[in-house]
């Protein structure tokens, strides 16, 4: 029996998630307890199904008819949900599109096209419908995503999370400045009074953000007027909504800022002088800060969004992460579909592992993140980045059910290749460390069974 929302479930079986930054903690012959809400109400170790039948059961005072169950198979696992800091759901059809341009020209060739395309809403619906479908098939079970312009199609956009049941952030893209006449807002008033549209839309179909919470996206500096900026702040004090933005991606993109806004320090100090540099505030990318800007940042308790896809694919540059962690900065992964050409937040974890050896590289050995610190990044560390450290991320009493079940193919070295499950078929002799290192360097989608958010059974492998 598979579990679902609204059952009381019973999960049983290998349980991996981040300890800390450098830890991986495995639970073994485990059982979680999780109610009718989705939320975790017990975690017992070495405990198997008959165990848990008949003596936890009786203390949550749940009878077993009940309690649907969940057995992991012998070498599958339990892992938390992945959080995507950081991706645009209009630019899934442009995913693995940008040829040799670097963001100012892919923002033109690509992107604005394509996001104003999605006014028209069937294809709005078509397009969210599989971003959704398609990122919870990698595990993806929290996403902040940057929508259009657009209020229906980002209305929908929040409907569709809603419904098919991916937690989200829902961010109405903010751009009065410096963005083609045929997708730009008509002035600050108009970008204001469309975001707190999204924001009411948003109040009616989950007004508690039980699952979708409005996050206020000014896109990034060049395409917002001070007046927006200025404006967003406000409304930030105002619904205590978070934010969410771009900083410091390209170097070109460093020096338009430059001259836009001659009186400001830094390109962070823009966003703190305009009210939008917060502990909610998520700025994605991060490449080319300065100290200044990172002291900046970890002074506000601002957080940081790594897109080592999108940075590589458009050569964006090598963001110091390292660095940003030694610092004391809360460091989360974003896909940046489709700066990113990759859906998959474990594509996201294997490319900051390789960029902080590209960094590693100019010198310091010290900057290489290991396959612990890449995976706290995509679930703990997102968790924290997005505000729901307390919810999700790990598996802890009191927090909520968003998980995926990974199997990792065949353990018998006599089996041939089995497509069903993956590109490695060899699995079984290894350590578990080192089968979790195989899952991070070879597996993908075919390898995720399963996918719960809040209880909810949102995603299974056919
Ligand atoms: N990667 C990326 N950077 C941006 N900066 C402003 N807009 C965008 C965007 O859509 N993607
Ligand atoms: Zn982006």
């Amino acid at each position: 029996m598979s579990c679902q929302a609204g059952q009381k479930c019973l999960f049983l079986g290998s349980f991996v998630q981040s300890k800390s930054l450098e830890v991986l903690e495995f639970l073994h012959d485990a059982a979680i307890f999780v109610d009718e809400k989705g939320v975790i109400v017990a975690l017992e170790e070495g405990c198997d199904q008959k165990k848990a039948e008949e003596t936890i059961l009786p203390k949550l005072g749940w009878s077993i008819g009940e309690v649907s169950v969940k057995a992991a198979e012998p070498g599958q696992f339990f892992f938390p949900g992945f959080i995507d800091t950081h991706i645009h759901a209009p630019q899934y059809p442009n995913a693995g599109i940008f040829g040799k341009t670097t963001l100012l020209d892919w923002l033109n060739t690509y992107t604005f096209p394509m996001e104003s395309s999605l006014s028209v809403l069937p294809k709005a619906n078509s397009v969210y419908t599989r971003v959704i479908q398609r990122t919870l098939s990698h595990g993806t079970t929290t996403a902040s995503y940057y929508a259009t312009i657009d209020v229906p199609a980002t209305n929908l956009l929040s409907d569709l999370c809603l419904s098919i049941g991916q937690r989200a952030f829902i961010g109405r893209c903010c751009m009065d400045s410096l963005a083609p006449d045929y997708y730009r807002d008509e002035s600050a008033a108009t970008s204001i009074a469309d975001t707190k549209a999204t924001i009411d839309h948003i109040a009616r179909i989950d007004p508690k953000n039980v699952l979708i919470t409005p996050i206020l996206t000014p896109r990034f500096a060049p395409s917002c007027t001070p007046d927006l900026m200025h404006q967003l702040g406000a409304l930030h004090r105002e619904t205590g909504f978070p934010i969410q933005t771009h900083v410091s991606e390209n170097k070109n993109e460093v020096k338009l800022v430059k001259e836009l806004f001659p009186d400001f320090e830094t390109y962070t100090h823009v966003y703190d002088g305009h009210g939008l540099l917060t502990n909610k505030t998520i700025l994605a990318h991060a490449v080319h800060l300065t100290e200044v800007e990172v002291d900046l940042i970890k002074k506000r308790e601002g957080k940081i969004s790594h897109c080592p896809c999108s940075n590589s694919a458009i050569t964006s540059g090598t963001a110091k992460v390292r660095w940003l962690l030694d610092k004391g900065v809360e460091v989360g992964l974003g896909t940046d579909v489709s700066g990113g050409y990759s859906p998959s937040i474990l594509e996201a974890v294997r490319q900051a592992l390789l960029v902080s050896r590209h960094v590693a590289m100019e010198g310091d050995d010290s900057t290489k993140l290991s396959i612990e610190e890449v995976l706290y990044l995509g679930t703990k560390g997102g968790a924290k980045v997005v505000g729901l450290e307390d919810k999700i991320g790990g598996f802890r009493v009191g927090m909520e059910w968003d998980a995926q079940l990974i199997g990792l193919g065949s353990v018998e070295m006599e089996e041939v290749e089995d497509e069903k499950t993956g590109p490695v078929d060899i699995f079984g002799w290894e350590s578990w460390d080192e089968r979790v290192a195989k899952w991070v360097f070879n597996g993908d989608d075919r390898n995720t069974l399963a996918v719960w958010v809040k209880g909810r059974l949102v995603h299974k492998r056919k």
